[in-house]
């Protein structure tokens, strides 16, 4: 199979038919974070009834003109149902959240009048419909409110419950399986053999971004290099998750089992190699409604690959939009571009005087083993196959990856 551009890899792997989102319910303080599943609808307008939005008294605007206008003896507190309907010439004390009297088009507030023998003479006249929320000020009845596909927040929390939404459609989080493999790895705990073994971290970033696009996580573990180990734990992981990722055994070593294990559970390889950096023995493939991605083994390609190509899957299971949150941004300085393959290089990005700069300040140069350049809220810049060393000044798309 042939190396596809980086393009082409996304094109096929954004064809893939993930199904329909599945939905489930849950109650209204657990939708934090999930991925709303349907419409939410106001079903009446809001305010239902035109309210006062301050303490004073429910007048008619044009009375305003008379010296004084007499006081009704009820007063209209929030929560009341306001009966007491307002003729010209009347005005009904009025507090905050309440009900507006019938008849009445304008609260003037407590501040403005002064209140003797029983009526009130206005000091500072206000305009007609002062101090008034009218009837559907938020929303109408009817109207989409929050669209399905929206990540609920605590904004959406609270709309909700004014609209007493108890338990909301979600999209089920898809499963991701997290699966490390490699002889000289160590999982978390694990006591060194010899010291040639280093620690995994590939298994533990991978479930971070996988929680942080919202599936939820089956933590694997690691396995080592031998082909019956691979397809013990791919079998094993493909029992329980709807997405299988697995780092390490995908290039042409002699102990790289992943790729040819893949293909033998009957999985159909989607695409294996793609000309980029890094990442370019990364391999997507399929079983019935299951997706299997052999990521690279070195920590930072398995991180920039998973960004990349999971969480474009993920999102679409999840009913988001699959695409990555992509700026354009001008070079504070030199890239010097060597590969001619599409590259992801860790970079900083700043606003400036309302545009977007990168540096690559505190960056290590380019190596797929270096997993630090990643700290400090970094972003990833694409360059593609045709470019060659970029000056200063040039204009570059970089992914965002403060939102995820
Ligand atoms: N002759 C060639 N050698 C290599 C090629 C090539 O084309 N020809 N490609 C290189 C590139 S590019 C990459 S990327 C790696 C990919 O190899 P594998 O996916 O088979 O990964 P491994 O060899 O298993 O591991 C690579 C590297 O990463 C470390 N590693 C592995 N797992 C973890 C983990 N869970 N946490 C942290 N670090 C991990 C591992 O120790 C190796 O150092 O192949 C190149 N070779
Ligand atoms: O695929 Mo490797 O990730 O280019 O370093």
């Amino acid at each position: 199979m042939s190396f596809l551009s980086y393009t082409e890899s996304v094109d096929r792997l954004l064809s893939l038919d993930t199904g329909r989102v599945r939905v489930e319910k849950v109650a209204l303080p657990d939708a934090l974070g999930r991925m709303l599943a349907e419409h939410i609808v106001a079903d009446e307008d809001y305010p239902r009834h035109p309210t006062a939005s301050m303490d004073g008294y429910a007048i008619v605007a044009a009375d305003q003109s008379q010296g004084a206008i007499a006081l009704s003896r009820s007063d209209n507190p929030a929560g009341s149902d306001g009966r007491e309907a307002v003729r010209s010439g009347m005005a009904v004390k009025t507090f905050t959240g309440a009900k507006m009297p019938e008849g009445a088009d304008t609260l003037i507030p407590i501040e403005n009048v002064t209140v003797e023998n029983g009526a009130i003479r206005i000091d500072t006249p206000v305009r007609e419909g002062f101090s008034v929320r009218p009837v559907g000020e938020s929303y109408f009845e009817g109207e989409i409110l929050i669209p399905a596909g929206t990540a609920i927040g605590y904004a959406e929390i609270g709309v909700m419950a004014g609209l007493n939404r108890v338990m909301i459609p979600v999209a089920r989080r898809p499963r991701v399986g997290v699966l490390s493999t490699g002889s000289e790895i160590l999982d978390l705990g694990e006591r060194e053999r010899t010291d040639s073994q280093i620690r995994s971290s590939n298994n533990y970033t991978l479930a971070a971004l996988a929680q942080s696009a919202g599936a939820e996580v089956v933590q694997l573990g690691t396995a080592e290099d031998d082909r019956q180990s691979i397809t013990a734990a791919f079998e094993n992981a493909l029992e329980c998750s709807d997405i299988v990722v697995s780092t390490g055994g995908v290039s042409v070593g002699d102990y790289d089992f992943v790729k040819d294990v893949v293909p033998a559970l009957g999985a159909t390889v989607i695409f294996k190699g793609v000309r980029m950096k890094p990442g370019q023995h990364v391999m997507v493939a399929q079983r019935g409604n299951q997706f299997i991605l052999a990521l690279p083994g070195f920590a930072y390609s398995s991180t920039v690959t998973f960004i990349l190509y999971a969480l474009p899957l993920i999102r679409k299971m999840l009913g988001r939009d699959p695409g990555h949150t992509i700026v354009e941004a001008t070079l504070a300085e030199p890239f010097n571009k060597r590969s001619n393959k599409s590259e992801f290089t860790t970079c900083n990005l700043r606003l400036s005087e309302g545009k977007y700069l990168v540096d690559f300040e505190e960056k290590k140069a380019a190596s797929s083993a270096v997993l630090t350049n990643m700290l400090d809220n970094a972003a990833l810049m694409i360059t593609d196959e045709s470019d060659g060393p970029l000056d200063a000044g040039t204009v570059v798309r970089v992914i965002r990856l403060d939102r995820l």
